[in-house]
């Protein structure tokens, strides 16, 4: 069993009071590792590093913060096998999708170690003979990282690499269910040699304190979540006092359009990546689905044969597609949405239960049709392996029901007429749009959404604009 203490200043140190918490395997029940539960002090510490650490972070050239960041790339990409399987064993994710995400990670790195060289200012042209305008970008300052359980590795990644790049200094607080995968990058990033204080990371059982004192710190100039809306509402409310730049990546309701002149194969293909990943425990993964009426019969049949196909298990074990819901409460969420979907006259044309043993939790691909907007699985995010499907008989009907919804992350349509593509994805209120692809991620494009689905974008250069502030300089040429 693993056993971790906190990170900070560079020193791994056991929590004020020695309190340590499990994590468990969610595939096996099994007590995986054993790590420092922090205390209110402990937080403090870790700001007070990484504040004291900033100045000379900030000051060092980007090529110098940029040697650090290919390191640890490159330490990511050597122990990608190692990390996958730690993921694996503490999230339940497949091991060949956890490799995935090792590599998603480590891209975060690389991409932001070359952006580092490209923090441009500007000079503007000034309106009196004897003055000058300069346009300065610089690090905001001390960072907090606040990361869920779904993506143990890449969520972390994706916040504190441009930080890093920018000249921010950092302190991580991973999701309680998934630490042992960030705190493991915490000795990579040690290894690679980023100086004490330069990243922290605290890990907790008490996820409300350990975020109200990074709030209220003044020190903590900018805060980045990734999580639920409501945890990114009150974020956002507890950040005004300080006034800090906010990032927030909350939940999502994404609909995935699949029109008349779809290929049908490769369109239920693209649904079958966006639904099930990571067994729909994804912000983006697709959660309804609107298919043409002439063609939702022949639709729901094939996307039924592709589910069937997944194989539910240990994502240790080769072969196994689907694995573990997080929780008991992940699993009687997707229950309770096929429960009120069928009470509403929706019908199970495959899976609909789940297989859960003590804390073990399972759920069964499942497809649903003759779902109508009023049922609960049209309206919350399900956060599990249930893939709805609605009928439509217009572009423009279509449109109006993707975009009846308080969130506005992702969204997915597909067609094989171009003019249509753009026209709906311009009109589709989201902030990412898939054309004819599930899977849009990628480090170079900009990840993040509209309406309650948070603020900010994360990934490529937009990235690294909400690491930055902007400080204009005057100058007059006096002698
Ligand atoms: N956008 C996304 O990617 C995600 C969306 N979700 C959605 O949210 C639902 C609930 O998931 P859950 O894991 O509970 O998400 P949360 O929003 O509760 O957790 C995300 C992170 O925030 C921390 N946190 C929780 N409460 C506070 C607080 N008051 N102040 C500061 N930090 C806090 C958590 O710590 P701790 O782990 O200790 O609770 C975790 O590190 C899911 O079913 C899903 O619908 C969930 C995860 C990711
Ligand atoms: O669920 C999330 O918050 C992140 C989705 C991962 C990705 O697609 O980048």
């Amino acid at each position: 069993m693993l056993k971790y203490q906190l990170y900070i200043n560079g020193e791994w140190i056991p929590s004020g009071n020695g309190r340590t918490f499990s994590v468990t395997n969610p595939a096996t029940g099994e007590i995986v590792g054993e790590v420092a539960d922090a205390t209110t002090e402990d937080v403090r510490r870790a700001v007070e590093a990484a504040h004291r650490a900033f100045p000379d972070w900030a000051a060092r050239t980007a090529w110098d913060r940029a040697t650090y960041l290919r390191r640890a790339y490159e330490l990511i990409m050597a122990h990608q096998d190692e990390l996958a399987e730690l993921m694996t064993s503490e999230q339940g994710k497949p091991l060949p999708e956890a490799k995935g995400e090792v590599q998603y990670a480590a891209g975060f790195f690389e991409w932001y170690a070359e952006e580092a060289k490209r923090i441009y200012g500007d000079t503007i042209p000034a309106s009196h003979p004897d003055k000058r305008i300069l346009v300065l970008r610089q690090p905001v300052g001390v960072v907090a990282a606040i990361t869920p359980w779904n993506f143990p590795a890449a969520m972390i990644t994706r916040k504190i690499a441009p930080a890093l790049a920018a000249g921010c200094t950092v302190i991580v607080k991973p999701a309680e269910q998934t630490p042992l995968t960030a705190l493991r990058l915490a000795e990579l990033f040690q290894e690679a040699g980023i100086p004490a204080g330069v990243v922290n990371v605290v890990t907790g059982t008490d996820p409300r304190t350990i975020g109200e004192i990074l709030l209220r710190d003044e020190r903590v100039r900018k805060v980045t979540f990734t999580g639920s809306t409501e945890v990114g509402k009150l974020i956002m409310r507890q950040a005004a006092d300080t006034m800090k730049k906010v990032s927030l990546e909350l939940g999502g309701h994404a609909p995935f359009i699949v029109f008349e002149d779809a290929d049908l194969e490769k369109a239920a293909r693209e649904v079958l990546t966006s639904k099930f990943r990571n067994a729909g425990q994804t912000c983006v993964c697709t959660n309804r689905i609107y298919v043409h009426e002439t063609i939702a019969d022949a639709f729901a049949e094939i996307l039924v044969k592709q589910v069937e196909q997944l194989r539910v298990g240990n994502g240790m074990e080769a072969g196994v597609d689907i694995g573990p819901l997080i929780d008991g409460q992940a699993a009687e969420k997707a229950e309770r949405h096929v429960r009120d979907a069928v009470e509403k006259g929706a019908r199970v044309l495959t899976g609909g239960h789940r297989r859960s043993e003590g804390d073990v939790h399972f759920f069964e691909p499942t497809v649903l049709v003759g779902v109508t907007d009023e049922m609960l699985v049209q309206r919350e995010e399900t956060f599990g392996p249930v893939a709805p499907i609605a009928v439509f008989r217009d572009e423009d009907e279509a449109i109006r029901r993707a975009n009846d919804t308080p969130y506005g992350l992702a969204a997915y349509l597909y067609t094989r007429n171009l003019a249509r593509a753009i026209r709906v994805s311009e009109r589709l209120e989201y902030g990412i749009v898939g054309i004819n692809d599930g899977l849009p991620s990628t480090v170079q494009a900009p990840f993040g959404g509209m309406k309650e689905s948070g603020i900010g974008r994360e990934g490529g250069k937009y990235g690294m604009e909400e690491f930055l502030e902007t400080k204009y300089v005057s100058v007059r040429l006096h002698d």
